[in-house]
């Protein structure tokens, strides 16, 4: 069975950009992903973080993987950019969240799908809109979303 999945791709350590590149090219080299789709990249102020403005993206691909083994393929991609987690929300090298699996709703100690905080999230809301801009979440459509955190700021660079 295939799904189609969104991933957010977050990084503010480092060559940040070059790092989101590189994560989505790994991430469509994994057995198991195909057709994986890049927003543009955007520059965005930290939100309930500190450090340097991150660099965000959202991808879309298709996988064959179960949630728990997309998970698991995220988190070796982490790994290999040398994710630490000295606290809750630190300044990271890569930061890749499940966001959607096809329209599943999963609850599990390890993994919460959709993403809880993604729909408060303008550095989610804004690449997901180049992806998908009919996209409808539990709490409203992209653009309506979009405008309840326009006190986030983001610029698309490229
Ligand atoms: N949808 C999801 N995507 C990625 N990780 C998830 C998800 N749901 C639960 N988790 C769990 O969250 C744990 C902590 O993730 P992480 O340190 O990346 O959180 P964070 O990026 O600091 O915060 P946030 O989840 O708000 O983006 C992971 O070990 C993972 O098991
Ligand atoms: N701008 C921005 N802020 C954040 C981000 C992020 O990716 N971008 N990730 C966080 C925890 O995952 C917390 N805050």
């Amino acid at each position: 069975m295939t799904a189609s999945a969104y991933i957010g791709l977050g990084a503010n350590l480092g060559e940040a950009a070059a790092t989101v590149q590189r994560a989505a090219a790994e991430l469509a080299a994994v057995p198991g992903v195909s057709d994986l789709q890049l927003s543009s990249l955007y520059g965005t102020a930290p939100v309930d973080s500190s450090g340097p403005d991150y660099v965000n993206a959202v991808a879309r691909l298709d996988t064959t993987l179960p949630p728990l083994a997309l998970l698991a393929a995220l988190q070796a991609i982490e790994q290999r950019h040398g994710r630490e987690r000295p606290y809750r929300n630190a300044p990271r090298t890569l930061d890749l969240d499940l966001l959607l699996y096809g329209d599943q709703t999963i609850a599990l100690p390890e993994l919460t799908v959709p993403h809880p905080r993604m729909h408060e999230r303008a550095f989610v809301l804004r690449p997901l809109m180049d992806l998908a801009p009919g996209l409808v979440l539990a709490q409203g459509g992209l653009a309506d979303l979009l405008e309840q955190c326009a006190d986030q700021a983001v610029r698309r660079l490229d």
